[in-house]
Order: C-alpha cells, then structure tokens, then sequence
C-alpha cells in the first residue's frame, strides 16, 4: 500500500463516479435489450453473465421452504437477531403527518404514505448478500410499502444462495427473481412478462448497477448510487495497526473497484498499517480481489495536523469512516460527511454491515455529501394538504390575487376571486 497523496484518491473517485464510458455503454445497450425483448434478454444476460442456463425467473415458495430446511439453526438464529436490530432502529424512522389549524377554521396538513411498490437489489455477483436482503426489505417493511419485489443474480446452477432466500423466508418475501446486474435493474424499471414494474428501485451493487440505477433514474426513483464500498479510516498512535489494517481489507475485499484510506497524522502508524495490509492479505480467501482493490484504490494520507486530517475526511465523503483516536467522539463531531460512521476501536465496520442494525446500503464516491443511508424515509412520500373555510377565504383571497397578478397571471387570480362571483349574486 503506496502513501500518497489523498487528492490521487479524488480523481479515481471522480472517474470512477462515470464508469468508463465502454461500462456506460454496455449498460445502455444491456437496458434497451430488455425493453425490447423483456424475459428473452434477462435469460441471455444471466447465460452470458452468471453462467446460468434459468428456465424460470421467480423463486418457488418450494426453494425458499427447502432452502429453510436445510439451513443451519445457528445461522438461522443469527440472522434473525440482526433483522430484529434493524427493525428497531428503523422503527425509530417511522414518520406520522402533521396538521396546523388556525382560528378561522382552515388549516394546512402533511400526509405521510408508504409508496405502493419497491424494487430492490440483492448484490450476487462475486459474494451472495443474505444481509442485503434485511438491510433493503426491512426499511420498506417499515414504512408499509405494498408490494416489495427482491432480484439477486444466481449461481451458475441457476439458483440464489440459500442465505438470501432464507433471509426472505424470515421476511416473507413472495417475489424474488433470479436476475442481476443492469438487466435487472432496467426490469424493475420497465417490467418484463414476468416482472411488473416498480415505482422505486433501491439497493446496492457493483458499477454495473449503479450506472443503471442512474440511467433509468426518472423514469422510476432510485435511493442513491450505492456503488463499489469504500472505507476510510482516522487513526492516531493510539490504534492498533494489525486492526486497522483488518478493517481496511475489510472492505477491499468487496470488489477490485472497492477503496480503502487510512488518514493520520502518525508516519510511523502509517507505516505499521502498510506492512500489515501487505501480509494480511495474503491470507485472505479473496485475496485477489482485495489486492486490486489496495493497488488501485487503496491510499494512506499522512495529514499535517487535526484540522487537516478533518478535511481531508470530509473532502472524501466516504461511505464508511472509522474513528481510532484517543478523542473520537470529538473527532466524530467535525465530520460533516460521511455515509456512516463507526466510533472507537470496538466499532469495528463489519458490525454495521451485519448486527447494529443501522443500514448498510450507504452512498458512495463523494455522495454522502448530499445523500443519506438507505432509510424508513426513502419509501415513503410526503402529501400536502390544504384546508380553507369561508372566513379564511374571504380574509385572504385579495392577497393572494394580487400575488397572482404580480406573476401576471390572472387565470390565477381570477380562480380565487371566482367564489365572490356567486357570492355576491347569491346575496
Ligand atoms: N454501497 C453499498 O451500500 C454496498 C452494500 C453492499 C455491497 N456493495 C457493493 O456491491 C457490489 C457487489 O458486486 P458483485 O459484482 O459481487 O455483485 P452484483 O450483484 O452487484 O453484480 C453482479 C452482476 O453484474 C453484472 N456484470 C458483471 N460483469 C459485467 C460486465 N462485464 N458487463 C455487464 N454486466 C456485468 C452481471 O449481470 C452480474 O449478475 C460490490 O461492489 C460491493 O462493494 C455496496
Ligand atoms: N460493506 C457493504 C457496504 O459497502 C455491505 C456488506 C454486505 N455484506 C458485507 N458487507
Ligand atoms: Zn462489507
């Protein structure tokens, strides 16, 4: 792992926001494909991309059953613990509407309603993501979405883990469908003979679908780009290299797009941490992913003091930000951007991505500074409404026409004024 300037790191995040432009193209083609041929493409893709010949798109409730059957107890029991914590914290989400009422009888309300469908990704590509299903189906849950429908790329045998369906089982999932990547994602858009479309798309994936989820976003809503993972880490000689290592490669391993930072202001802990991810990696399963990741988008960045250590934290937006400093509470209260943050040294990034029950489908490449983590928030909507008695009318409508006028538009003016018209001809 090179020490380099973090402004290297900017760029690849910059290039990487775009795809290259043969990913982008890939991803047009692969969308208009399925709204051409519908199924007929979704099979081709999974032939061509999963390796699987599929001779039916939706799950059986018999694979879920069995999947449940087979899978161990243990297992089973930790993955419903983890859905019981992220139910809790969402329910903390949960909105209710709110009515302001005044004198003369009018008044002005919000309404908060679930939105009726939601489509949401499953990443299934190199790893199979039972915890995605939680972390996108309980949110929807929460807020009464009506029809959750979940895609996951299958296994060259043609089939999903056993993990994902059994995470639906838990939920109650009925529609699951075996495509991934941009052909399911332009599906859920478009719909299929299979697949009926949806009003919102949300969930996390490789650049693939993330590309997609922005090419067809506005003609159905997206949450975010929830991209390639990213973690960057704060740390002072306080930490542990050996563990800030750990989490460093923890989520390189995710993709050989996924990147990694550590931010310090210790030359010796930079070079204690370097070491370590050298001959972690080694020892890992994946490792070949996780070494491309620490090649290409891995970065120490030795800061010349807090205050640029702060910076350069909040320069980078990172999807994941750790905290290893002495005073990391009053570190975390400086940072302005980030997707999530982890506090202190037992706060290690994988406890979000599996058991505290905050999501983990967080924004990628810089966007934390304007977008937020999967939420109750993203499926639901916001209705206003508004209430005016006579007396409210007649007191108000002059303001409002000559507020109409002053925009010259007098169609509008002249609507308010209109209920004068039979007023006065009734008296
Ligand atoms: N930001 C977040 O919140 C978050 C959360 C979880 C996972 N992730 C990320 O999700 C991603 C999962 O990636 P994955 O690849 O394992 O699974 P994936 O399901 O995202 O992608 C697999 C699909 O990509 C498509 N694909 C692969 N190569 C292609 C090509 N050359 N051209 C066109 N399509 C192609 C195929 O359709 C395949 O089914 C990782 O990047 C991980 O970091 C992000
Ligand atoms: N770290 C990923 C978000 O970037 C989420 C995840 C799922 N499984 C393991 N990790
Ligand atoms: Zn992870």
């Amino acid at each position: 792992m090179n020490i380099q300037r973090l402004t290297d790191e900017l760029s690849i995040r910059r290039q990487l926001a775009d795809g290259t432009d043969q990913q982008l193209q890939a991803v047009k083609e692969i969308i208009q494909a399925v709204r051409t041929e519908g199924d007929a493409a979704l099979f081709r893709f999974s032939k061509k991309w999963d390796k699987a010949e599929l001779s039916a798109l939706k799950v059986t409730p018999e694979e879920i059953q069995q999947a449940a059957e087979r899978f161990d107890p243990q297992l089973l029991a930790d993955l419903t613990e983890a859905a019981d914590n992220i139910r809790s914290y969402h329910e903390g989400q949960q909105q209710q509407g709110y009515r302001r009422d005044r004198a003369d009888g009018s008044y002005v309300a919000q309404r908060v309603t679930a939105i009726e469908s939601a489509g949401l990704y499953v990443p299934g590509g190199t790893a199979a993501y039972p915890s995605s299903v939680l972390m996108n189906v309980i949110p929807a849950q929460v807020a009464g979405v009506g029809r959750i429908v979940v895609v996951s790329p299958p296994d060259s045998e043609g089939n999903l883990s056993d993990g994902v369906l059994v995470a639906a089982h838990i939920l109650g999932i009925e529609e699951l469908y075996k495509t991934g990547g941009a052909q399911a994602i332009a599906a859920l858009a478009y719909g299929t003979e299979s697949i009926q479309p949806v009003d919102k798309i949300t969930g996390p994936g490789n650049i693939f679908v993330a590309l997609a989820k922005r090419e067809v976003n506005g003609d159905v809503a997206i949450d975010m780009i929830a991209g390639p993972s990213e973690i960057a880490i704060i740390a002072d000689d306080s930490a542990y290299a050996d563990e800030v290592a750990a989490d460093l490669l923890s989520q390189a391993e995710h993709d050989p797009l996924a990147s990694a930072v550590l931010l310090t202001e210790s030359r010796a802990l930079a070079e204690q941490v370097a070491e370590q991810v050298k001959s972690q990696l080694t020892t890992l399963p994946r490792e070949a992913i996780a070494a491309a990741s620490i090649r290409d988008h891995g970065a120490i960045y030795v800061a010349d003091n807090r205050a640029d250590l702060i910076r350069a934290a909040n320069q980078l937006a990172p999807e994941h930000l750790e905290i290893m400093t002495e005073d990391a509470e009053a570190v975390a209260e400086q940072i302005d951007h980030a997707g999530a943050i982890f506090i202190g040294r037992y706060s290690s990034e994988p406890i979000g991505d599996y058991f505290a029950g905050t999501n983990h489908v967080l924004p990628t490449n810089s966007t934390a500074r304007f977008s937020s983590a999967l939420s109750v928030y993203d499926f639901v909507k916001r209705t206003s409404i508004v209430h005016y008695s006579e007396q409210a009318w007649r007191e108000n409508q002059e303001k409002i026409a000559r507020l109409a006028r002053l925009e010259d538009l007098e169609a509008h003016a002249r609507a308010v004024e209109s209920r004068a018209w039979k007023k006065e001809s009734q008296s």
